[in-house]
C-alpha cells in the first residue's frame, strides 16, 4: 500500500505520516520545503517523541520525499499508483494542490484499483472542498469515470503538534493523545481498516464536537493569553482568569453540541476537561502565535468561533465568552502571521464593524456584529 501525504510538516509527520507508516503504507511526502525533503530522501525514516511523563519515541520508516511543485511530473505518477492521497496543508492551500491532484486523477483514469482521497484539515468537510477545487479542473465525462474508482472521505484529526525547536529538522515532540476520524462510506478502496483510524458513518458531529471544543478552546486560551502578552498555551493555562475563561467558553459550546447532536452532558464535561489537560501539558511547549495563527481563518462563518456563537445565537442563548473571544481575535497582531497582518490592516481602513462583517460573513445586522462593535 502507498500513501502520497500533501504537508510535511507538524501534523502531517508528527501524526499522519507516522500512523500511516505503523499501519504498513509506504509514505511518499510532497511538500515545498526543499529541506525537509532532501532530509526525507536522504534518510528514508525520522523519529517521533511522545511528550508525557513516559515518554518514548517512534521511529518512522519507509518514507520518502517529492517537492510538490520543482518534482510535479514524479508527483503525478506516485498518484497514479498511490491507495491514498491525505493532505495536512492547511485549509487556504487546498487549491494549490488541486491541479496536481487532478492530473494524477486523470493519469490513473486506466488504472481501475480505486484510490481514496483525505484532507487532514481543520475545517468542517475539507475533503469535500479539495473535491470540488479537483472536480472543476476536469472536464464532465472524465470526472465522471475518476468518480467512480475514487473516494474522498471527509475526517477530523486530533493531536496536539507544537512548532518544532529540534537540532533535526525532521524530527517532531507531539502529545500521546491522538484521534483521527473518517467517514467510511465516502471511501472506495482499501483504506476501511486502518489501525489507529476511527470510521463513522456521518462525520458532521465528530469534527464539530472536535472543532468546537478542542480548536474553539485552544482558541480561547490563545487570544486570552495573548491579550495578556503571554508566550505559551501552557502559560495561559497557568493564568487563573484565562482559565476560567476557557473553561466558560466551552460551557457555551457545550450547550450548542449537546443539543445540536445530543451527546451525554457529563461524558461531553469529562471530553472538556481532558482536553483542558492536554493543553496543561507539562511535556509540551505551544507557542500562543501557532495556536492563534490565520484569525481571518479563525473568524470565518462557520468556524470555531463564529459557528458556535451563531448556533447558540439560534437556540435562542446569548454567546458571552464567545462574543468576547471574537473581540479578542480583532486584537491578535503578530507580525509574521500574514492574516492578523490583513486584519489589522481591514480594522484601520473600514473599521472593526465592517472588518468583521468581510471577515465572518454575517449581515451587518447579525446580533453578533451589533453586540461587538
Ligand atoms: N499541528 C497541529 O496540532 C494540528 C492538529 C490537527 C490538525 N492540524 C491541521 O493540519 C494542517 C497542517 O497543520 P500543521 O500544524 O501541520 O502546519 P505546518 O505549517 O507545520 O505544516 C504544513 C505543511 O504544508 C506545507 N505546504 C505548504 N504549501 C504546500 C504545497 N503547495 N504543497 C505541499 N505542501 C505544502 C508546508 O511547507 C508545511 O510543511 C492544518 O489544517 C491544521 O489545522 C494541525
Ligand atoms: O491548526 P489551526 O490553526 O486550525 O488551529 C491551531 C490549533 O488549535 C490546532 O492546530 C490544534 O493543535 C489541533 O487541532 C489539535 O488537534
Amino acid at each position: 500500500m502507498k500513501a502520497v501525504h500533501f504537508g510535511a510538516g507538524n501534523i502531517g509527520r508528527g501524526f499522519i505520516g507516522a500512523l500511516l507508516s505503523r499501519a504498513g503504507y509506504e509514505v511518499v511526502f510532497a511538500d515545498v520545503n526543499e529541506a525537509v525533503i532532501s532530509e526525507l530522501n536522504k534518510r528514508g525514516e525520522y523519529t517521533v517523541t511522545i511528550a508525557s511523563v513516559e515518554g518514548g519515541q517512534e521511529h518512522v520508516t519507509g518514507v520518502r520525499g517529492l517537492h510538490s511543485s520543482e518534482d510535479e511530473a514524479a508527483l503525478i505518477e506516485e498518484i497514479a499508483t498511490a491507495d491514498l492521497v491525505t493532505t495536512a496543508v492547511g485549509p487556504a492551500i487546498l487549491k494549490f494542490i488541486a491541479p496536481t491532484l487532478a492530473k494524477g486523477l486523470q493519469q490513473r483514469a486506466a488504472n481501475d484499483k480505486p484510490l481514496d482521497v483525505i484532507a487532514c484539515e481543520n475545517a468542517i468537510r475539507a475533503t469535500s472542498t479539495l473535491k470540488e477545487y479537483t472536480k472543476d479542473l476536469i472536464p464532465d465525462d472524465e470526472w465522471a469515470a475518476i468518480i467512480e474508482a475514487t473516494g474522498f472521505a471527509d475526517a477530523a484529526v486530533d493531536r496536539i503538534v507544537p512548532n518544532q525547536k529540534n537540532e533535526d529538522i525532521l524530527a517532531v515532540s507531539v502529545e500521546p493523545f491522538f484521534e483521527w476520524v473518517v467517514e467510511k462510506p465516502s471511501l472506495k478502496g482499501a483504506n476501511t481498516s486502518i489501525e489507529g483510524v476511527t470510521y463513522v458513518d456521518d462525520l458532521i458531529p465528530f469534527i464539530e464536537r472536535k472543532l468546537f471544543t478542542v480548536n474553539t478552546g485552544h482558541a480561547l486560551a490563545a487570544y486570552f493569553g495573548y491579550a495578556k502578552s503571554l508566550t505559551t498555551i501552557k502559560e495561559a493555562m497557568e493564568d487563573t482568569e484565562v482559565k476560567e475563561k476557557v473553561q466558560a467558553g466551552l460551557n457555551e459550546t457545550k450547550q450548542v453540541l449537546v443539543q445540536a447532536y445530543g451527546f451525554d452532558q457529563s461524558e461531553h464535561e469529562a471530553y472538556i476537561q481532558k482536553i483542558i489537560r492536554r493543553f496543561e501539558n507539562p511535556y509540551l511547549s505551544d507557542d500562543i502565535v501557532r495556536v492563534g495563527r490565520g484569525p481571518i481563518r479563525k473568524l470565518g462563518f462557520n468556524d470555531r468561533l463564529i459557528k458556535p456563537a451563531r448556533m447558540l445565537a439560534d437556540q435562542g442563548q446569548t454567546p458571552t465568552v464567545l462574543l468576547e473571544v471574537i473581540e479578542a481575535a480583532l486584537h491578535f497582531d503578530v507580525a509574521d502571521d500574514t492574516e492578523s497582518q490583513e486584519l489589522q490592516k481591514l480594522i484601520k481602513e473600514k473599521g472593526k464593524k465592517a472588518a468583521l462583517v468581510q471577515v465572518t460573513g454575517l449581515e451587518a445586522d447579525h446580533p453578533i456584529i451589533q453586540v461587538l462593535t
